[in-house]
């Protein structure tokens, strides 16, 4: 098999790639995806996301773990990532948001020329499909379906009322002119036609039936890629596992890695480019010394406070709870509303946590069911928790590998709270939350906290290492840059090596304030419609 392009992995970024490199007839592109079709009831109902997440059956889910973290009491942590058409967000919280406009300029500071906010600004907009209009910072034309909640449970306004109480003040668009201030999040969701309440993965969003159709694209399911092949220094195909059997696959233009932030090193590793002493220690023969290949990794650390609910009108583990949901499941097939078409973190928030700080520098979201250990402890009965996060940390990981084997996992490292500040900004932004939760607002619903402390800073400083996790937001490990020790130039053109792309969460030189879902189908907006433009 043979194909100008060969792009590996169907997540956010090469479902994006698969679909406006194929927009030219004359281009031939395969897109190779290691899960399913990410169609089925699971990925499409908003609601069944908790059947995925917490990876026990591994429902299009690679459900990795990291190496003990040090800072976290040596657990392990958690990565969920998406395996399916579509990737991750086949499996995310479905959030629509873009960080904050200062971070790009950031980017541009750090020598990423051309991702200045203005510079992006037009991929967020092309990408975008916004139920509210079209307006200086948004579409409604683009393939993302983007919509306000149908539906927001009673608990999520009382959570923005309690906001207020707490002097904090509201927004009505995290992606607007500000996007500090308590809010309901806008979701990728499609806002109308037969899909409605569905999920818009970015598979749903830029491979539609239409787009699959075009006689130029090949998009090969169920199968992995095992390693990029080369000659010399030049990317000229890939190494497939499909049906049991191992398959080359060849690309006359380039091989474009949109893997995600632990497959696409982990694949450049496996094709004997990275680190030295890590080619060495697996026995790859190397073909691309670069050292920087899997460091730079930066993940956004969560930590959650959950309540019992004394109203039953949350998400609940109980008869009651199951019987709500069936019904609620029965009226999302009929008009994709309510309860099944909920993100869950139905609320949001953007703080500073001393006013000081420029920009907001924690996010809250508050979720209208327990969250204990990522869904994976379940505890009966109805609830609700609040999760903050730190939006720019200073702590950075690696992946590295844990074999030659291409089929073993990666080795994930975050390196959670190794830098002291991340800990004080967590222990800043888990006060405010205590604050908000404990407003008056919230009464009627709060019942027994879970995991109480006496709240002394020492006891706080314990849970959060006793219990903080991901929130889903790896990046950084191909990063992008102008300097010599940046492993993909500012078009995710992997350095020293011809034929070679990364696109996707990655190549970010830094994780942005927010959910990294959009920045991401941005990126890949981005880089193809300059690729098309050469
Ligand atoms: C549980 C969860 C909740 C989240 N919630 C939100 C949210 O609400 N809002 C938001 O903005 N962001 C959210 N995110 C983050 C966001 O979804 C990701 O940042 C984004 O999808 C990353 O895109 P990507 O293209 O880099 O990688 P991915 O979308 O993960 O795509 C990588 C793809 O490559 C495939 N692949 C990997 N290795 C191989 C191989 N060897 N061969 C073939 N295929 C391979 C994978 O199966 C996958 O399909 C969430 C993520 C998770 C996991």
């Amino acid at each position: 098999m043979e194909f100008d392009y060969v792009i590996v992995g169907g997540g956010s970024a090469g479902s994006v790639m698969a679909s406006r490199l194929s927009e030219n007839p004359k281009t031939s592109v395969c897109l190779i995806e290691a899960g399913g079709a990410g169609q089925g009831i699971l990925v499409r109902a908003p609601a069944l996301v908790a059947a995925m997440v917490p990876g026990y059956l591994k429902l299009n889910n690679w459900a990795f773990k990291t190496v003990p973290q040090p800072h976290l009491n040596g657990r392990r942590g958690f990565q969920p990532r998406g395996k399916a058409l579509g990737g991750s967000s086949a499996i995310n919280a479905m959030l629509y948001i873009r960080g904050h406009p200062s971070d790009y300029d950031d980017w541009a500071n750090l020598g990423c020329a051309g991702w200045d906010w203005q510079s992006v600004l037009p991929y967020f907009k092309k990408a975008e499909g916004n139920r509210r209009g079209s307006s200086d910072l948004h579409s409604a034309d683009g393939p993302l379906q983007v919509r306000d909640q149908s539906e927001p449970r009673a608990i999520t306004h009382a959570y923005l009322e309690a906001c207020k109480q707490a002097q904090l003040p509201l927004t009505k668009d995290f992606n607007g002119a500000q996007q500090e201030g308590a809010g309901l999040y806008q979701v990728t969701q499609f806002h109308s036609g037969p899909k409605a309440g569905e999920r818009c993965s970015a598979a749903a969003a830029y491979l539609p039936p239409e787009v699959k159709r075009r006689s130029n694209l090949t998009i090969l399911t169920r199968a992995q890629v095992l390693r990029v092949v080369t000659e010399g220094k030049r990317a000229v195909g890939v190494d497939m596992r499909r049906n049991g059997q191992e398959q080359r696959v060849q690309a006359q233009a380039e091989v474009i890695l949109s893997a995600g932030a632990f497959g696409s090193p982990q694949l450049l590793m496996l094709s004997g480019i990275g680190p030295a002493e890590e080619l060495s220690k697996h026995g790859i023969p190397p073909v691309h010394v670069a050292p920087q290949v899997g460091q730079n990794l930066q993940d956004h650390l969560d930590y959650t406070l959950s309540y019992k609910s004394k109203r039953p009108d949350t998400v609940g583990l109980s008869a009651r709870g199951a019987w709500q949901l069936a019904r609620a499941g029965l009226r999302w097939r009929k008009d994709g509303s309510g309860l099944f078409a909920s993100p869950m973190a139905e609320g949001g928030g953007f703080f500073r946590t001393s006013p000081d700080l420029e920009r907001p520098d924690i996010q809250l979201h508050f979720v209208v069911g327990i969250v204990d250990d990522h869904m994976r402890k379940l505890h009966y009965g109805f609830g609700y928790s609040c999760h903050v996060c730190v939006l720019r940390p200073e702590s950075r990981g690696h992946v590295r590998l844990r074999s030659a084997d291409p089929l073993a996992a990666p080795r994930i490292d975050p390196n959670f709270l190794s830098s002291e500040g991340d800990l004080e900004a967590m222990t800043r932004g888990a006060r405010m939350m205590e604050q908000i939760m404990q407003a008056e607002a919230l009464t009627p619903w709060r019942g027994q906290k879970l995991f109480a402390h006496d709240g002394s800073d020492a006891a706080l400083e314990a849970d959060i290492r006793a219990r903080a996790d991901t929130i889903y937001h790896p990046v950084g490990t191909c990063r992008m840059g102008n300097d010599p020790e940046a492993v993909c130039d500012l078009q995710g053109r992997v350095n020293g090596v011809e034929g070679l792309r990364v696109v996707d969460a990655s190549l970010m030189p830094r994780l942005v304030g927010g959910n990294t879902n959009a920045p991401t189908i941005m990126m890949a907006e981005k880089i193809s419609a300059e690729m098309k433009a050469d």
